[in-house]
């Protein structure tokens, strides 16, 4: 089949990108940058000795590859900027690309971007790429990574650095201007430090009331009665702990909600900053929340083992051996059905609150109600169910 005269003028000579530094990352986006249609050429230190290349790239030295592309990909790591320095010429009025993390935040006086801009003034330095992963770029990326940030001076350079990514299927932030380079440069370090309050909490409150538990029960027995019940360390000890501390990482899940609306409410604004605990407490409550669901989940899983386990298998068939021996039978025990009942009804009552609060949240109602008809509900809703998870404690 012969091309027809329009589909020849549509294919016209392939854009070439520039990468400097054939390391994991800058192997992974040339090879995406290729399959996406582009031409790419690698500078390296060592041209002619260095790592395998996706095929169809070229590998040159800095100068030379520089002055093929007018866009470069800076894929080295921050530390070895300096060399930059001497192409400064070359690199002049370029689109830069600074796609480097860092290890830990703070680390340095200035953004990696704001350093790349000083050493090559007259280079358009555009940051961003940095939350992709070598990994993701090469397996293409999935929803969650599909995103990318991105913030530079020129508008320009910009656009030139977007319609790229677009190109390799990812949808770009632009977030100003090369003074937010530092907070992208962030980003993928922010993952953690959200989680460790909650986790050192969730440790911490698992230790106690387990250690607490095993003098309570276990060391207290032998003591007094001279009983072994170790034994129940693994299963029934444990699943003690996951529902007090399912229920306690729930109920501070929404006590900062109720605390937050209590206030907005009292002060009659919105638009007002929350005090920095409570600030800090409410970025942590999804967190709180899956770590409670995690510890539920836990619960369930053992207690729907317990009926599995040799001691309770034993207990129940010699108290009906002995009852049959006997020729005896128990009496049903009404204030123990009350009790488990009202346990279930308390449950399923609680459960029907934070239905409730998911059905506020939704947009079209939330949008529905003034911010404090929406604050008020939320208030009370959210108080109704750290009520129910402590009286479920108690
Ligand atoms: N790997 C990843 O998943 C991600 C990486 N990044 C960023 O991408 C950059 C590169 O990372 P990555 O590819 O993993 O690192 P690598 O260590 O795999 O590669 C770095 C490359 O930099 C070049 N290089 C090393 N030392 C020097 C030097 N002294 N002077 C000049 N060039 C040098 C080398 O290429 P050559 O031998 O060809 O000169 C080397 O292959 C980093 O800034 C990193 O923060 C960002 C997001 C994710
Ligand atoms: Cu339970």
């Amino acid at each position: 089949m012969s091309l027809s005269p329009l589909s020849a003028a549509a294919a016209p000579q392939q854009e070439l990108l520039c990468i400097f530094g054939t390391g994991d990352f800058g192997r992974s986006l040339g090879l995406r940058l290729l399959q996406a249609g582009y031409r790419v050429v690698y500078g390296s230190r060592r041209p002619h000795s260095c790592g395998p290349v996706p095929q169809g790239a070229q590998v040159l030295s800095h100068a030379e590859a520089a002055q093929l592309a007018s866009l470069v990909f800076l894929c080295v790591h921050r530390e070895n900027y300096d060399f930059l320095e001497a192409l400064a010429h070359q690199l002049s009025g370029k689109v830069l690309v600074d796609v480097s993390n860092n290890l830990k935040k703070n680390i340095y006086p200035e953004a990696n971007a704001e350093y790349l801009q000083k050493l090559i003034p007259r280079g358009h330095v555009v940051k961003g790429f940095n939350t992709l992963s070598a990994w993701a770029l090469q397996n293409g990326p999935s929803d969650a990574s599909r995103q990318v940030y991105m913030c530079g001076n020129s508008v320009e350079a910009k656009q030139a650095v977007a319609e790229v990514a677009t190109k390799l299927g990812l949808s770009v932030l632009d977030r100003g201007s090369l003074t937010a380079a530092r907070e992208v440069e962030d980003f993928p370090l922010e993952l953690f430090p959200e989680w460790r309050l909650p986790l050192g909490l969730t440790l911490g409150l698992t230790a106690s009331f387990y250690i607490y538990l095993l003098l309570r029960d276990v060391v207290y027995t032998y003591v007094v009665e001279g009983k072994d019940i170790s034994f129940r360390m693994m299963v029934s000890l444990a699943n003690k702990v996951f529902p007090i501390v399912s229920l306690i990482l729930l109920a501070l899940c929404y006590l900062p909600g109720v605390i937050a609306a209590f206030l907005q409410l009292y002060r009659g604004t919105k638009y007002k900053r929350f005090p920095d605990w409570l600030d800090r407490w409410m970025l942590c409550r999804k967190h709180l929340g899956l770590l409670a669901l995690g510890f539920a989940c836990l619960h369930v899983l053992y207690t729907l083992i317990i009926p599995i386990r040799y001691y309770v298998r034993f207990r129940i068939a010699e108290n009906t051996i002995s009852k049959i021996k006997e020729n005896q039978t128990s009496v049903f025990n009404t204030a123990v059905a009350w009790h488990s009942d009202s346990y279930l009804a308390v449950g399923i009552l609680g459960f029907g609150f934070y239905v409730l609060l998911g059905i506020t949240s939704l947009p079209s109602v939330s949008n529905a109600l003034s911010w404090r008809e929406f604050s008020f509900v939320q208030c009370v809703l959210k108080w109704k169910a750290v009520k129910v998870s402590v009286h479920f404690l108690l």
